[in-house]
């Protein structure tokens, strides 16, 4: 756990705590119709910026609008089995990650597979030519909104330094505690200014999803999203959303004090119960960002309208362990211990030093449940939008299965060779762990996969426990179950010591 992150069971606590305090009231929130909205969220909520569907071109209106129903059409969002707090539930709202070739963005575990918005060297990637139309569509709509923000963090630095000017002049006649949330982080640098690399699209009409949770602290209504800040995106970078709700109903699951049709964004400062929330209702077309740090330091929820609802959420998501590029470079250099013999292609290590085989075999777990497990818990669903992934997939599995060779030739090497007691403890010690990992995640991910909430998925999005074999499979050095192995070298390697 890094430092200064609050573990799951801490959140959980402090949350219940907070709800505690509450008790059966709420706390106050403000909206447009009252008169003190706009001076709250200049004060407290000033690096969220709205932009309204009248000052974007309405060509990119009409690009974008075709994109997201033609993702409806043609059967590409997904409501996801993610796991929270140990319990695997699905997701309300139904998504797809689009972005740069080979990345990926991991959301309540669950690693999202990007289609690529682009791709200049193979068009063979789409099964349709609107589909890849679609996806493009987002790119354009990426470019527009880094612009727009590049723009707002200017006239955020511009404000930011009038402030601390200002702040200089009167510094003797302003007390701190009446200074506005602005000026919190004076001496900072301000944002991150590296271009969005992913769209996470988000789907929902509220008619499939009677059961909607309520809103806890202020009573906003009921939540499409709960309250979270955006996790795994690069310190200080902005997330900019495109809102697109369409169809007319009568139907109003909020009640009547708000106006039925509107969806709405809510904010809250993290942690805090004195600060009034925030509640902005969005129109169709209406774009807003959440600039710099504003992500950490508060938390965001959606509350559904009446209305089928679309919205494309541009970000920078950390991605140093998250390509298929990184993967695949990882994997070749675990790959870089095997020799494969031209002639008789038997296969043997080139290296017994215990740190890289312990190093092999953190590679082999990466790839297996960071990328292949993830993939196939899935299901098929990336078929359906693109070739892509089928493709980088097969790859890693190859590289994954020699992996597994490498692991039988360790274990033999174990038995068979003239290696010293020393040597051997060695070598156990760097790949025991990971193996006893291996087993736990296995059967964990086999467990995921059985659920009765697995289950009840459509078969194209059923998961898969996948890579999966019997024993009697002869193709593959070593089983499934790893149980008796790790067993047998905890025993081995206790005796070594003994
Ligand atoms: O749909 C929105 O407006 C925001 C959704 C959101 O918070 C998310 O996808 O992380
Ligand atoms: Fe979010």
């Amino acid at each position: 756990m890094k430092r200064g992150v609050l573990c799951e069971e801490e959140k959980e606590a402090k949350k219940q705590k907070l709800l505690d305090q509450i008790g059966d009231g709420h706390l106050p929130y403000l909206s447009p119709k009252d008169d003190t909205f706009y001076d709250l969220w200049r004060t407290c909520y000033s690096k969220l910026t709205l932009l309204q569907a009248k000052h974007i071109n309405a060509d990119l209106h009409h690009t974008v609008q075709n994109a997201f129903l033609s993702l409806l059409d043609n059967g590409c969002l997904f409501q996801d089995l993610v796991r929270l707090k140990g319990k695997d539930i699905l997701t309300p709202v139904s998504r797809i990650l689009i972005g740069r070739p080979g990345y990926t963005y991991k959301y309540l575990n669950t690693r999202l597979f990007a289609v690529p918005w682009i791709n200049d060297e193979l068009n063979t990637q789409y099964c349709t030519r609107n589909l890849l139309d679609t996806y493009k569509a987002f790119s354009d709509l990426n470019k527009f909104l880094y612009s727009q923000t590049v723009n707002e963090l200017q006239k955020l630095r511009k404000a930011h330094k009038n402030d601390c000017f200002q702040h200089f002049d009167y510094k003797e006649q302003v007390k701190s505690d009446k200074r506005p949330c602005t000026l919190n982080n004076e001496n900072k640098e301000l944002h991150s200014l590296e271009p969005f690399n992913v769209t996470l699209i988000n789907y929902m009409d509220p008619r499939d999803m009677p059961c909607l949770k309520e809103e806890p602290y202020f009573g906003m209504g009921k939540m499409a999203v709960s309250w979270h800040h955006d996790e795994n995106l690069v310190e200080q970078s902005t997330v900019a959303v495109y809102n697109f709700s369409y169809q007319e109903s009568a139907h109003d699951i909020n009640g009547d004090d708000k106006d039925p049709a509107t969806w709405n964004v809510g904010l809250k400062i993290a942690w805090d119960i004195e600060t009034p929330g925030l509640c902005i209702p969005l129109n169709t077309g209406d774009c807003y960002l959440m600039l710099d740090d504003l992500n950490k330091t508060h938390q965001h929820c959606v509350i559904a309208g009446c209305q089928p609802r679309f919205s494309s959420t541009h970000r920078v998501a950390e991605s140093s362990r998250d390509t298929f590029q990184y993967i695949k470079s990882q994997c070749n250099s675990a790959l870089q211990n095997l020799h494969m013999d031209p002639d008789t292609g038997a296969a043997a290590l080139k290296s017994l030093e215990p740190r890289v085989l312990g190093q092999t075999e953190e590679i082999h777990n990466e790839v297996e449940f960071e990328w292949l497990r993830q993939f196939w818990f899935q299901g098929k669903r990336y078929n359906k939008c693109t070739t892509f992934w089928k493709e980088a997939m097969t790859e890693l599995e190859n590289h994954w299965k020699q992996m597994e060779t490498m692991t039988s030739l360790v274990l033999k090497a174990i038995e068979n060779e003239n290696l010293t007691v020393d040597e051997k403890c060695n070598i156990l010690k760097n790949i025991l762990p990971c193996l006893v990992e291996r087993q736990n995640l296995r059967q964990e991910w086999r467990e995921r996969c059985r659920s009765k909430l697995a289950k009840k998925l459509p078969p194209d999005q059923a998961p898969c426990c996948y890579p999966y074999w019997n024993d009697d499979n002869k193709s593959m050095p070593l089983s499934f179950d790893l149980h008796s192995i790790t067993f047998a070298l905890q025993n081995r390697l206790e005796t070594l010591e003994a």
